[in-house]
């Protein structure tokens, strides 16, 4: 479970999350949606560790994300929104390189499974550069999973790719199973209904909505519904 108890986040004085409350339960798939800027990638950094709240507590699993950083860090994945990967080595060397790096212990058997399960086993020895941009979100993605984490986090990560690929990833998100806590941000509405179960709009920072899609007035598309009746799209 994650909890925020009035997280605050400022820049230069700038309020950038306000004052937000919420409960996210174990195993949950959770979408962000909001315009640019309205704070989802402050927000995600802040349950990652990655960026300390001004003020609030954030408890993941219990574990206060200021306090308890480095364990925490065994138990969170995160996708940044840029590619962080090194374009001019072979994927097989970026497993390499990161599997060191991971804050967990990490298994051959776990990650010979993530590159069956994303269809990167046979271009392990390509260089990243030679990749689609699909195949390089997919082992971006990958990249957060070495260690095998209860919680993934991650910024737009099917941004500027196509919809078959698109389609992939979000199918090996739902195949990693309800153990995962997912939270995942997307300007494409049909990505949240396909892999969500909540869904969560921030504007200017507020908290503007949180619910479980099944709770969303029935519509052809419900996210796209209610981000009319905030009026945060026009149409
Ligand atoms: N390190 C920083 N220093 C100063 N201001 C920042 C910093 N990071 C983000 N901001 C500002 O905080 C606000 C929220 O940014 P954030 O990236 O969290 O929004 P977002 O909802 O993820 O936007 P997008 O959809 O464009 O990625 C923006 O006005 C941004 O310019």
């Amino acid at each position: 479970m994650i909890e925020l108890k009035h997280v605050h986040k400022q820049y230069k004085k700038r309020d950038v999350v306000k004052d937000i409350d919420l409960l996210i339960p174990q195993g949950a798939r959770v979408g962000l949606v909001g315009p640019n800027g309205a704070g989802k990638s402050t927000l995600m950094k802040m349950i990652a560790t990655l960026v300390k709240p001004s003020s609030g507590e954030i408890y993941v699993g219990g574990q206060s994300v200021t306090r308890k950083k480095n364990q925490l860090r065994k138990r969170i994945g995160y996708v940044p929104q840029d590619i962080a990967l090194h374009s001019t080595l072979s994927v097989r060397d970026n497993l390499t390189f990161w599997s060191g790096m991971a804050p967990g212990s990490v298994s051959d058997e776990w990650v010979s499974h993530l590159l069956s399960m994303v269809g990167l086993r046979q271009h392990v020895d390509k260089r990243v550069d030679q990749l689609s941009g699909g195949m390089q979100r997919k082992l971006n993605i990958i990249v957060a999973l070495l260690h095998n984490p209860e919680l993934l986090i991650m910024d737009e990560p099917t941004v500027g790719i196509d919809l078959p690929s698109k389609t992939d990833i979000i199918a090996f998100l739902k195949a990693l199973g309800s153990d995962k806590t997912i939270l995942f941000s997307s300007h494409d509405l049909q990505e949240i209904e396909m892999l969500c179960h909540y869904v969560l709009v921030l504007e200017e920072g507020t908290l503007r909505h949180f619910s479980s899609l099944n709770d969303l007035p029935h519509a052809q598309n419900p996210t796209h519904e209610l981000l009319k009746h905030l009026k945060i799209i026009r149409h």
